[in-house]
């Protein structure tokens, strides 16, 4: 069976990356693909409905689903469209506040509703992977972490180092909220033991890197994930649509359910 997939934001750089990989996947078919008024130039050589407003285009095709990279407010417009029709909706855009992750899930109680930070198999392993580390190296290991991305990024830290921070702070017991660091600058006194430093690096073409630093006495552990192109992400929210078209709504699902 072929799962029908529409694209947003298909110029982007994820967009057009989901929407080649589609077109070469037996398991699924490009239904359409959306980008703004006016931006659609040279879309049509993808072989499907090319359209400027989500909702025209769903009344067209019951069913499909939505594959959405866009950015925070222009996803979260997408996502309550798409519970008017119906129609399930995966989100990899990140940058969203905690309120607006609310209203994700909050769509998702009355429609499928999927969102993952990072869809890569790796990132997600090491959700699972990391907390187990922390609880093994004990109370004495400081935990940074670093990310670093293109230039062209627009949110920081990145969403998976949030999410990993979070994964980190829980295995703590303790409120990332309370102790995330996102800044160091001047006289900042001796590092609390209660912290979770993240800094953020851009340039270049850099696709994605997040390094966790467990460092103790006299030894640390280093955990880098590099993703090597955005065919990673581009396959994961692809494998995310087929496993969502099949599910009730319910919860803002995440990568962990489609692995389960
Ligand atoms: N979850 C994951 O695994 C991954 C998540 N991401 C996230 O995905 C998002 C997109 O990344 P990327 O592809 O690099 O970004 P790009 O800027 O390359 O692409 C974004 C696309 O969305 C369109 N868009 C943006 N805002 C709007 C709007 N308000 N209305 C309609 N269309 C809009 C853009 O059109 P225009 O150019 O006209 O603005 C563009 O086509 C980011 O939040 C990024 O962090 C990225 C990689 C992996
Ligand atoms: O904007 C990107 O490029 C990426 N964004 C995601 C994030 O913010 O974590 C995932 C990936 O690292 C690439």
């Amino acid at each position: 069976m072929s799962t029908p997939i529409i694209v947003m934001g298909a110029h982007g750089r994820m967009g057009a990356t989901i929407a080649q990989l589609i077109r070469n996947d037996e398991a699924a078919e490009l239904a359409a693909v959306c980008e703004r008024a006016g931006r659609g130039e040279g879309l049509e050589l993808l072989g499907c409905e090319v359209g400027e407003e989500l909702g025209a285009v769903l009344k067209n095709h019951p069913g499909a689903v939505v594959i959405d990279f866009t950015a925070v407010q222009a996803s979260l417009s997408n996502a309550r469209v798409c519970a008017e029709h119906g129609n399930p909706i995966v989100i990899g855009t990140t940058g969203f506040t905690p309120a607006e992750l609310d209203e994700l899930r909050s769509i998702a109680e009355k429609n499928p509703t999927f969102w993952a930070p990072n869809m890569s198999v790796g990132v997600n392993v090491l959700q699972q992977v990391l907390p187990e580390l922390v609880k093994k190296l004990g109370p004495d290991y400081d935990l940074e972490m670093v990310e670093l991305h293109h230039n062209k990024k627009k949110d920081a830290p990145s969403g998976t180092a949030l999410k990993l921070a979070e994964c980190l702070a829980e295995a703590r017991d303790w409120d990332l909220q309370e102790v995330g660091n996102f800044s160091r600058e001047g006289i900042i006194g001796e590092r609390p033991k209660e912290e979770i430093g993240v800094q953020t690096i851009r340039g270049g073409d850099v696709v994605g890197v997040h390094t966790v630093y467990f460092m103790g006495p006299g030894e640390r552990i280093e955990v880098t994930h590099h993703a090597h192109s955005r065919d990673t992400f581009a396959q994961g929210s692809i494998r995310a649509a087929k496993w969502l078209a099949g599910q009730k709504p319910g919860k803002l699902y995440a990568m962990a359910d489609v692995f389960a």
